[in-house]
């Protein structure tokens, strides 16, 4: 068979996509850097070529294991620095693959017969490397061929790896389950016949072969090629070999030895990827570096981006294996902390924000628990889905992580960080995804929870320079002493308690750090562990700090060989858990979400179906809160229309009140059809609001009645003026006027300055009531506009048969309005031409006047009164009491304004008199139509010599005339 199969090439870190990679086999190499070389390959064992072979001197003696009776699988043993024998293991790893036919048709060899095989060959000879001891870390526990011939080596020389069938052609619904599966149920039922020594030694020996222990030799920073012997050293990857001459020498074997040559790929293959699996099938998985600082731990666990190690190469194979595995469901949560001075912290709830420093943390404390173990508490636990999310949280641990530079490395990793990664998986009921057990009847399987443990120590250091380094170092040395102590200790024992114990039945001193106690579940053999040493041959620097170094590697080399014969395993694949109080308990996270999702769908369904009922109740409800809301809103709309209509009616009544206003105002003037002031004025509707029509046109009197009176008189005299016949004209002439009248006349009948006030104050008057008509009209138009989008607003037809009535009632209240403007128009009108008739009036009142003072000089030089007219006219009886004070201005001019009425009715007397006194002497002559003309000749001389009667007469008919409005035309003077 050949072992030199190619290896397919590693898939990055992102998840493969297709089946799993085949499995790790034997890089063919071209070249071994010196090492084996195919002519050399059929002779194992030989020393090759520049290479410093296995010494036999190096090989024990054939003596029994320390362990006594217990038969062990590679009694290669070697002594000490100690003078303690140290057994020196050979990988059952390097055992060459069965044919793969057999190894499927046939069913894998029982591990008692295994363990019974191995004891035949209990007694080590030189030629015996491995025990065929089947374990669930070599993958099938076939029995490889204790002396292989030639033919078990790859071309190079280098060990190759035996296959284990599951890791690449097992089936994900297990049918044809792994070895390791099979082998850890028959260990099972082997472990319970073990009242046999017989037993006892077969697990015992399953024990060991979950254990992988491996060293890798880092290259030197010269590029010397270490893989080749270096003076005392020597390196035979093939034969997972490492041997030193100098003191304290000896060949150690081990599971693996990398050489220079070896990449993190091969590394990972060899030492993490079936573990890993494992891990997924439900056992527990320790996998750690350990070396003296600067060897490449960290190089190993995490790699480069173009190097990854196992921490990313084991995130990448467990997502492979959940894609390959479709009969169960999987839960992944990480943790990630750090011990750094002997303190833990939480990686991932650490911040590493820039100049965020570092928050305080809650101290966790490591805790125990007959489920779970040894575990810290409280940590932050995150679920993960995907590689590269798995990848970011570690990521984001590694960023937090302590480091700092040492003398042999620049970047040194100052605490021991541990990546957890807890694994939940369960069966999934085909065509059930769900979970729905009661639709399926089938019980739902349990949930088995497993944890990769993933570690990367510190590097021990003798020298260190600085207080901190020292102190750092001190810490990091104590614990990996105690981890060297416990492991060293390490035996089947059990104390009285039944706890592990030491050969003498004493504690082990796990409590002794805080690392030993979180890798005791793992070192007393709960589960798989593998550990790898890392080291660095040869001299770097002084002759010093070679020897340093080489101390620390031969340390590193006898903790490797303790732990490859000290550690036993007993780990099984965890118990299923059903329920929430299974394995686990509450940290089944699986089974919890899955309860979850069953009382959501729960939950879910009968709110569905609550909700169909509530929907059906609530459309009920719906439809009657809609009909009221729809109730409500006609009724508000009904309302506001109700308070317009009411708004637009008291807008018409207050119109109609203006307007009634108005019409009285312009009434109170004496302005109406019949020209009659004193219907108006009686008019039990007008005379109310007289008082303000007046007070807005006049100026202000301390009662309303006489100044009623008096715009009633004036306006009555102006207009009447020029309808009055002469006769009327001379009756009120020559009557008296009633005291009202006279008093009345008095006041308006002459003045110049009455009229303009009048003709400013009527004017504003009208300019008032125009724009108060405007108003009224524009607030009526949106009324109308108003009431006509009320009437186009869809509403219930009981509503609009309000509106239409409603409508009517407006419409004709409209209407009413219409014609009562149309009427107010009229009257405005009326009045117009009566302020015209005023102006015209004033125009001829101011000419008699200019007229009147002239003549009333001419006339007081000429005809010399005989009696001076009375200042004061007794008041004629029954006349109203004068309010006006004697001395206002008012009254005066009231007074002047009567006086001159006074003198001009008396001139108007005199004047007529003097006319009969003319017609009488014959010196004039009446006419027909009460005209006068001038007698004869001599009568006109007669009169001429004594005054110039014509000029006179006519001047006097002109002032009668102008006094009473005549037109001067009705007064003809007849020559
Ligand atoms: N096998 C290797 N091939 C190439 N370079 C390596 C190898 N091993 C380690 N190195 C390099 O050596 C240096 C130190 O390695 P690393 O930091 O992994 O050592 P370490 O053991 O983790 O040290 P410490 O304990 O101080 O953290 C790194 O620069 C790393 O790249």
């Amino acid at each position: 068979m050949s072992n030199s199969i190619p290896r397919p090439s590693r898939p990055s870190l992102a998840p493969p996509t297709s089946a799993l990679p085949a499995l790790p086999v034997g890089k063919t190499r071209k070249s071994t850097g010196g090492l084996a070389t195919p002519a050399s390959k059929s002779t194992p064992g030989t020393p090759k070529t520049g290479l410093r072979a296995p010494s036999s001197t190096y090989l024990p003696p054939a003596t029994p294991a320390p362990t006594g009776a217990l038969p062990q699988p590679r009694a290669v043993s070697g002594i000490n620095g100690a003078g303690k024998t140290i057994r020196k293991t050979v990988s059952i790893n390097s055992f060459p693959q069965p044919p793969r036919g057999d190894r499927v048709s046939s069913l894998p060899p029982s591990p008692l017969s295994a363990g019974l095989s191995s004891r035949k060959l209990k007694t080590p000879t030189p030629s015996y490397h491995g025990s065929g001891t089947p374990s669930l870390l070599n993958g099938t526990g076939d029995g490889k061929s204790v002396a292989r011939g030639a033919g078990a080596r790859d071309s190079d020389g280098l060990l190759s790896i035996s296959s284990p069938p599951q890791s690449r052609s097992s089936s994900a619904q297990d049918s044809y389950s792994t070895s390791a599966t099979q082998y850890d149920e028959v260990g099972d039922s082997a472990l319970q016949k073990s009242d046999t020594s017989a037993g006892k030694r077969a697990s015992k020996v399953d024990g060991k072969g979950n254990v992988i222990v491996s060293v890798r030799v880092r290259p030197d920073a010269q590029g010397n090629d270490h893989g080749k012997a270096d003076g005392e050293w020597m390196v035979d990857g093939r034969k997972s070999l490492i041997g030193y001459q100098g003191k304290e020498g000896g060949d150690y074997y081990y599971d693996n030895v990398f050489t220079t040559h070896d990449d993190n790929s091969r590394v990972y293959d060899h030492i993490a990827k079936r573990l890993v699996r494992r891990v997924m099938e439900g056992y527990h998985g320790t996998v750690f570096a350990y070396g003296m600082t600067g060897t490449g731990k960290t190089f190993s666990m995490q790699g480069t981006a173009s190097s990854p190690g196992v921490i990313p190469l084991a995130i990448t194979d467990i997502f492979s294996y959940i894609r390959e595995t479709p009969s169960r469901e999987f839960l992944l949560r990480v943790s990630y902390l750090e011990i750094y001075n002997e303190r833990i912290h939480d990686l991932l709830s650490m911040s590493t924000a820039p100049g965020a420093g570092n928050v305080p943390q809650e101290e966790i404390k490591l805790r125990e628990d007959s489920k779970r173990g040894v575990y810290a508490s409280p940590l932050k636990e995150e679920i993960v889905q995907s590689p590269t999310q798995l990848l970011r949280v570690i990521a984001r641990g590694d960023q937090a992580r302590r480091t700092a530079s040492t003398q042999f490395n620049a970047r040194s990793s100052r605490s021991h960080a541990v990546v957890q990664i807890v694994v939940e998986s369960r069966e999934r009921i085909p065509g059930n995804p769900g979970g729905d057990n009661k639709r399926s009847g089938l019980p739902p399987g349990g949930v088995r929870v497993s944890t990769l443990s993933l570690i990367d120590l510190a590097g021990s250091e003798k020298a260190a320079e600085t207080k901190e380094r020292r102190t750092e170092g001190s810490h990091i040395n104590k614990s990996l002493l105690t981890l060297g102590t416990v492991i060293a200790k390490l035996s089947d024992s059990k104390d009285k308690d039944g706890k592990p114990a030491d050969k003498d039945g004493k504690h082990l001193p796990y409590r002794d750090s805080k690392l030993t106690r979180l890798l005791q579940g793992a070192l007393s053999g709960n589960s798989l562990v593998s550990i790898l040493c890392t080291i660095q041959i040869g001299s770097a620097g002084s002759v010093a700090s070679a020897n340093t170094h080489t101390g620390e590697t031969i340390n590193t080399l006898k903790f490797a060989s303790r732990a490859k014969n000290n550690i036993v395993s007993h780990a099984k694949r965890a118990e299923e858990a059903l329920g929430a109080g299974g394995d686990g308990g509450a940290r089944v996270l699986l089974e919890r979400y899955r309860m979850e999702i069953l009382e959501l769908k729960k939950e879910l369904e009968v709110k569905a179906k609550s909700k169909n009922k509530e929907e059906d109740e609530d459309d009920k409800v719906k439809d009657e809160e809609e009909e009221r809301a729809r109730e409500k809103e006609a009724e508000l709309r009904h309302e506001e229309q109700m308070l317009e209509m009411q708004l637009a009616r008291t807008a018409l009544k207050e119109r109609i009140d203006h307007l009634n206003r108005l019409i009285l105002s312009s009434k109170s003037i004496g302005v109406n059809a019949g020209g009659s002031y004193s219907s108006l004025g009686m008019h039990p509707r007008f005379s109310t609001v007289s008082q303000a029509s007046i007070r807005s046109s006049l100026a202000p009197s301390s009662t309303g009645r006489p100044l009623l009176e008096r715009t009633a008189s004036m306006t009555s005299t102006s207009s009447t003026i020029g309808r009055l016949s002469n006769g009327q004209r001379n009756s009120s002439a020559t009557e008296q006027p009633p005291p009202d009248d006279d008093d009345s006349l008095g006041e308006f009948g002459d003045g110049t300055a009455s009229l303009q006030a009048q003709n400013r104050a009527l004017q504003a008057d009208l300019a008032d009531k125009n724009r108060y008509i405007q108003t009224l009209e524009k607030r009526l138009l949106q009324a109308r506009r108003a009431s006509q989008s009320r009437t186009s607003v869809g509403l219930s037809p009981s509503a609009k048969g309000i509106m239409v009535g409603e409508d009517h009632s407006v419409a004709a209240l409209l209407k009413e309005k219409d014609s009562e403007i149309a009427e107010l128009r009229a009257r405005l009108d009326d009045k117009d031409r009566m302020l015209g008739a005023l102006r015209s009036a004033a125009r001829s009142r101011d000419n008699a006047d200019r007229v009147e003072s002239r003549s009333e000089i001419r006339v007081s030089q000429v005809f010399e009164p005989p009696h001076p007219p009375p200042s004061h006219p007794p008041p004629a009886p029954g006349s109203p009491p004068r309010t006006s004070p004697k001395g206002s201005p008012l009254a005066k001019r009231v007074s002047h304004i009567r006086k001159r009425t006074k003198s001009v009715d008396e001139m108007s007397k005199m004047l007529d008199e003097m006319i009969h006194e003319r017609v009488e002497s014959g010196q004039i002559v009446r006419g027909n139509r009460g005209s006068v003309r001038v007698a004869s000749s001599d009568q006109k001389h007669k009169t001429e010599s004594s005054s110039n009667p014509p000029i006179q007469l006519q001047l006097l008919a002109r002032q009668r005339a102008s006094v009473l409005n005549e037109p001067t035309s009705t007064v003809a003077l007849e020559a």
